[in-house]
């Protein structure tokens, strides 16, 4: 990858990414990252080698792509702010902010612009990502191969073409790591209240939940047919399986899963104002 990319906001979300893209051999060089803190940016100029500024126009005055990774809260003076730089150099912007519309962002950066939102996750940061990504009508097919590019160095990336269906991106992988250590945190608690010791015990969860993991992606069997094969009648597991059902464990995971979407939406309706 050619093109210089600048990151505005250089925390949780943006180091994975950057991290991911180094150790898939972006030229750590080619990536700068802000933040409005030296002291912030140092860690990250000294770990991976990026070019770091706390002037945001500065750096995206010389970026082809532009990637907005600041909280969603902040980040309509973030844009109101650069929208002068990014009508002369006309980057592709990138916005991974949940919840907030392509418009909304092109509206704040003076209008006009090539606009593709990415709902990104954490797992990023070692390869393993899963984006959805939405493009505006301005952003050209090699912006999007562009786009597809940049988030492929650092996991899966899945299309959509309506632009809502990114609040479905996020509740099912967006947030969803959250989902996944809870569920290692619940299990390492209730294994120590079984006896074992805690280290051990979050071994052997998280080896498990990334062997189930890649047997589901692996296999030509759906997850139902997998999880079938490990409940032998009358076994152990048909015990904690039917535990689960019965606590409806399906029904609070939809729930959580729409609560998410909704907040998404929510969240939209209040930083855009429409
Ligand atoms: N965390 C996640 O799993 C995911 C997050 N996202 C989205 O990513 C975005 C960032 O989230 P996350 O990384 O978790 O948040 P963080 O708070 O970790 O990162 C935000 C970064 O923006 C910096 N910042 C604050 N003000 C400015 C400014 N004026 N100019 C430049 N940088 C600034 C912050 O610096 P400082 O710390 O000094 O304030 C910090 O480095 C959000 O919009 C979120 O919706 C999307 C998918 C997943
Ligand atoms: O919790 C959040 O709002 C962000 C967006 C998706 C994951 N973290």
């Amino acid at each position: 990858m050619t093109n210089k990319i600048t990151f505005i906001g250089a925390g949780n979300m943006a180091s994975a990414i950057i991290g991911g893209l180094i150790d898939s051999g972006v030229t750590p060089d080619d990536i700068t990252a802000t933040a409005p803190q030296e002291s912030e940016l140092e860690a990250l100029r000294t770990r991976l080698n990026i070019q770091t500024q706390t002037d945001n126009n500065a750096a995206a005055s010389q970026t082809d792509v532009l990637v907005l990774a600041v909280k969603p809260q902040i980040m309509r003076d973030v844009c109101e702010a650069l929208s002068d730089t990014v009508q002369q150099r006309s980057p592709l912007i990138i916005s991974i902010a949940a919840g907030l519309d392509a418009a909304t962002i092109d509206q704040w950066l003076g209008g006009g612009n090539a606009v593709v939102r990415c709902m990104p996750n954490t797992p990023s940061l070692v390869g393993r990502g899963a984006s959805g990504l939405y493009a505006n009508a301005r952003v050209s097919d090699a912006q999007r191969d562009i786009a597809t590019q940049l988030m492929e160095a650092v996991g899966i990336v899945e299309w959509v073409e309506e632009e809502a269906l990114l609040d479905a991106v996020t509740a099912v992988s967006g947030s969803a790591p959250a989902y996944f250590f809870l569920m290692l945190e619940a299990m390492e608690d209730a294994a120590v209240e079984l006896g074992l010791p805690a280290d051990t015990a979050r071994r052997l969860a998280i080896q498990t939940a990334l062997g189930a993991a890649t047997m589901a992606q692996q296999s030509d069997k759906d997850p139902a047919t997998l999880k079938q094969n490990v409940m032998s009648p009358g076994g152990t597991t048909e015990q904690a399986i039917q535990h689960m059902e019965d606590a409806k464990l399906r029904t609070t995971i939809a729930d959580a899963m729409q609560a998410c979407a909704k907040r998404a939406q929510a969240m939209s309706k209040e930083l855009s104002g429409h």
